[in-house]
């Protein structure tokens, strides 16, 4: 379809000649602003980094093709295509932006579209909801002329952008602006939000000579509205469309987010205008977080807003998103992203909830108690009228809770869990998921593996119960699935269908021919689960699809009581989804139908299949370096619409993940007995390690403790950080990186491998080396984060000889020169002096300690049996022991004082090494520039050459 219905412009009916239809395929239609399009004439979607270009012409050339297609007259203002708004049920009016800023929108008179002639109504239906409310001010700036008559325009004291407030409008509580002019100046009311706020702006216009301060005031919040609406803006235009709420827009000026990051444009579209399921990849530090809650966010203002409007009738109180995470701290840390997103538009309490293990039960009982607090807090706020810019917007509870799910011991993830299954109860808003509109797994990957899967399949078990996207008959089957998967793989660890190098995710879209036979499985109209068929999409075309899922597929949520169905949206991410090449695919298809017919194959598409997602998924895969394959064998799915393919990039041995481009890799090989010697003179005197807060990441807890009390006992700043300590010292090791007052090294376990984000962190050292690529890219991941050149940082391996081959595999998987560090010779010897004294006091010290814990056991036993205990029955510490224990108690007090004289001098700055250092810090002394001195082997043959 490519006629416009044409209403209200100017230009109305005029007769151009078409300009050519670009290379793409797909029809440019010239429509006149204020045109009312019907519906499935253009894509709303747009969805993936090209899609800008297909819809509308963005680039610095804008306004000369613009002009030259549409044959623009000297003068002529043309526009660019925004997105579209709701005019009824199948009619779409077109939002438009002037082409450069500082033009006034009210010039535009045409734009240049191009139209899909694939996308059905049905695609278009889906994101009314969400299109509806994406109304901004600056469209209505367009807008304005048509619907009040060039009013503001008429008035010489009426500047476009500076005096227009704003009311309610009739349609789709749309605002309308009108110009208003008041004794004391123009006011900017152009981004007021609703009627309510106009006049409380009004107000404090005409008192403006009440004092400076009111007015300080005003500028004030005209100024960061200003800006929330530029941020708008920016947003708009570099993703295609999406047009995030003001709220939100605050929250990111006040984080200077200008540019989306390119997992966040890509997914956006999808999420927000297109509702679909995403499953996202891309690398460490990208942003990923705000890709998943954004749309949340976005979503629940709309709601708040919606709520506003109709109230009681639509009022929902219920849990609205569900954030799944494999630690603690991740949990935290999102939810801590979540709050500062919706905080200024919800003000103290932002309803975001965190549940966590290894909490007290008084703590965690008090989360829940405050989320009900919460919501008794919000019944009564919404008993009364609110006046003011906040009003409405506290209106509903907007509860999302990150459930992390690694803690074994976690009695609030098993309240949680359990309570899933309960009716009612003193949290009974958490028994309610029938409302859960966002599933969102984060670090997906790790979800699936080392006993997270269980519980995960759990908790969406309970999602989909709650509210049923399909027929559940095979719920019990698919249940037992895992526990027969896992028997047969003989690794608990894994999934079926995840074989190779654990910690990979193998993934493998539904296609239609699957989905077929589900539901032909669940019809009855044929035995035995689905077989799950990899299309290797290679030169094929998969058009694209309308969107499939809500209440028109014909498999909808059954209703409950009062309330339409909600629709879920399941969000999958991960910077280490590995898509499977199609030699891999098609081997594993062979595999799986010798081995089984009987499972899903790929981990994600369990999860997506557990948790019902329906619809079209968005695949984003950014995770991967070579776009050389990217044309060929990406699988896809009926399910995965056709412009993922141009984001899905393959991995296996042609795809190497993709690292944060200001991360350096280093490497020193040692044996593994100098490793702590190494790290110390890294620590201490390199630029690259010296430079900030480091994590070391050992592979074990007893390394972690080992590391840990060496380098602390060489006077370093460190703490430790594994999965069996106390939750709060774990909250605190974080804490020390984040607060950054002091130079912190966390010595840790890969519990602090993923997610964590912590821009402070300056290197990280892999002290054992990773065991697998994917936990080296999420270990290395923790510097070099974010965007811009700050964003660097150092990865260095310690690479003892037994551990060559699996840093050769690293090296060799992820194609990345990793830089050597050769510390200075007689640097290294003075730090191997200090570190072979700080080994001598741990151990003293363990041994002492360990004595006297046992001693204490005795006593403390002892006592409570009432026994009195012999003095012999005490072990002797080194203190009281024989005399070679004496020994090495002697050895290890002088160990202490030779080392403490040593720590008092500083450690000699590293002059001379692939990392120079000419740094000098209040701790280090600079020395004259010596010569290169390498070590061992090394040096002799350095000095072989030098003779030579
Ligand atoms: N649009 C943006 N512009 C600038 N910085 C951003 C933007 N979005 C997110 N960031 C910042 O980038 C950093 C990394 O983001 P985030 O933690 O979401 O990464 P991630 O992709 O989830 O990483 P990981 O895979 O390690 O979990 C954060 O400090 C975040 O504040």
């Amino acid at each position: 379809m490519t006629s416009a219905i044409v209403s209200g412009s100017g230009r109305k009916g005029r007769k151009r000649s078409r300009p050519a239809a670009p290379s793409f395929g797909w029809k440019p239609v010239e429509v006149t602003i204020g045109d009312v399009v019907p519906a499935g004439s253009v894509d709303v979607t747009s969805d993936n980094g090209d899609a800008m270009a297909s819809n509308h012409y963005d680039d610095d050339s804008f306004a000369h093709r613009a002009s030259r297609d549409l044959e623009a007259e000297p003068g002529e203002g043309v526009g660019m295509f925004y997105g579209l708004e709701v005019i009824s049920g199948d009619q779409y009016r077109m939002i438009t932006t002037p082409h450069s800023e500082g033009s006034d929108p009210s010039s535009i008179t045409r734009l240049l579209v191009v139209n899909s002639p694939d996308v059905t109504t049905n695609n278009v239906d889906k994101n009314v909801q969400t299109v509806r409310k994406q109304e901004t001010p600056a469209r209505n700036k367009s807008k304005k002329t048509k619907k009040q008559g060039d009013t503001a325009s008429q008035n010489p004291n009426c500047a476009p952008s500076e005096t227009r407030s704003t009311e309610p409008s009739a349609t789709a509580g749309r605002t309308v602006e009108t110009c208003k002019h008041s004794k004391s100046g123009p006011v900017d009311l152009t981004t007021a939000r609703n009627g309510k706020i106009s006049s409380k702006a009004l107000e404090d216009d005409q008192q403006s000579d009440t004092g400076r301060s009111v007015a300080e005031g005003s500028q004030g919040r005209q100024r960061s509205q200003q800006q929330a609406q530029a941020m708008q803006d920016a947003w708009l235009m570099q993703t295609g469309g999406v047009s995030l709420d003001l709220a939100i827009c605050e929250a990111l000026v006040l984080q200077s987010f200008w540019t989306p990051t390119p997992i966040q444009a890509a997914t956006l579209p999808a999420a927000i205008l297109g509702r679909r399921n995403v499953v996202g990849a891309a690398p460490t530090g990208s942003g990923k977080t705000l890709a998943f809650l954004l749309p949340v966010a976005q979503f629940l203002l709309q709601k708040q807003e919606s709520m506003h409007i109709n109230d009681e009738a639509t009022k929902d109180d219920s849990l609205q998103a569900l954030i799944v995470t494999p630690t603690r701290e991740l949990a935290l840390q999102i939810h801590r992203e979540a709050v500062s997103l919706l905080s200024s538009s919800i003000k103290k309490n932002s309803g975001c909830g965190v549940l966590v293990g290894g909490l007290a039960h008084a703590k965690q009982s008090r989360v829940l108690a405050s989320l009900s607090a919460f919501l008794r807090m919000h019944s009564s706020i919404d008993a009364r009228v609110d006046v003011g810019a906040d009003a409405g917007l506290r209106r509903n509870i907007r509860l999302e809770i990150s459930l992390s799910l690694r803690s074994k011991r976690s009695s609030l993830r098993d309240t949680f869990i359990d309570n899933l299954h309960l009716s009612s109860g003193e949290h009974a808003h958490l028994n309610d998921l029938s409302r859960v509109r966002f599933l969102i797994i984060d670090e997906a990957d790790r979800m699936i593996q080392q006993g997270s899967f269980p519980q995960l399949a759990r908790i969406l078990d309970a999602v989909q119960k709650a509210n049923p996207t399909d027929d559940d008959d095979d719920e019990e089957e698919l249940g037992e699935e895992g526990t027969d998967i896992t028997e047969e793989d003989g690794d608990t660890n894994r999934l079926f269908g995840l074989p190779g190098i654990p910690g990979e995710a193998k993934v493998t879209m539904l296609n239609a021919s699957i989905l077929q036979q589900i539901e032909e499985v669940k019809n009855g109209s044929k035995s035995g689960p689905p077989v799950v068929e990899e299309i290797c999409s290679g030169e094929e075309d998969v058009e694209a699809e309308g969107f499939e899922g809500g209440s028109d597929d014909g498999s909808d949520p059954i209703s409950l009581p009062g309330l339409p169905p909600v629709y879920r949206q399941t969000f999958v991410y991960s910077a280490t989804l590995t898509l499977p090449s199609s030699g891999s695919a098609l081997q594993s298809k062979k595999k799986k139908r010798a081995r089984s017919n009987k499972d899903v194959d790929g981990a994600i598409a369990e999860i997506l299949e557990k948790s019902r997602a329906k619809g079209t998924t968005k695949v984003v895969d950014l995770s991967h370096l070579d776009k050389r394959d990217k044309a060929k064998s990406v699988p896809i799915t009926a399910q995965t619409d056709d412009r993922s393919k141009a984001n899905a990039i393959p991995a296996g041995p042609a795809g190497q993940f993709r690292l944060p481009p200001g991360l350096t890799l280093q490497q020193i090989k040692c044996t593994q007995r100098h490793k702590d010697s190494h790290l110390y003179a890294y620590l201490l005197t390199t630029d690259a390690g010296a430079s900030g807060p480091s994590l070391v990441f050992c592979n074990s807890i007893a390394a972690v403790r080992r590391v840990g009390a060496t380098m602390q006992t060489l006077g370093l700043q460190v703490r430790v950080l594994h999965a069996q300590m106390q939750q709060r010292a774990r909250f605190k090791a974080i804490e020390s990186l984040r607060n950054g007052k002091e130079r912190t090294v966390v010595v840790c376990t890969d519990v602090a491998a993923r997610g964590l984000d912590i821009p402070s962190v300056a290197s990280v050292v892999h002290y054992d080396v990773a065991r697998t690529v994917d936990s080296f890219v999420h270990r290395s991941g923790r510097t070099a984060r974010g965007m811009g050149p700050g964003a660097v940082g150092s990865s260095l391996s310690l690479v003892a000889p037994s551990e060559d081959r699996i840093h050769g595999k690293i090296v060799e998987s992820l194609q990345a020169k990793f830089e050597s560090v050769n510390l200075d010779g007689r640097l290294f010897k003075a730090a191997q002096e200090r570190v072979n004294l700080a080994c001598k006091v741990v151990e003293t010290e363990e041994t002492e300690r360990k004595t006297q814990q046992s001693n204490k056991w005795f006593l403390d036993n002892a006592e409570e049996a009432g026994i009195e205990l012999d003095e012999d029955v005490f072990e002797e510490g080194l203190a009281g022991g024989d005399k070679r224990d004496r020994g090495r108690l002697r050895e290890g007090q002088l160990a202490k004082e030779r080392l403490q004289k040593l720590l008092a001098e500083p450690m000699q700055t590293q002059r001379f090494c692939k990392f120079l250092s000419t740094r000098t810090t209040s701790n280090h002394r600079s020395i004259a520039p010596s010569l290169p001195q390498a070590g061992g082997n090394q040096a002799r043959r350095n000095k072989k050459r030098r003779r030579n």
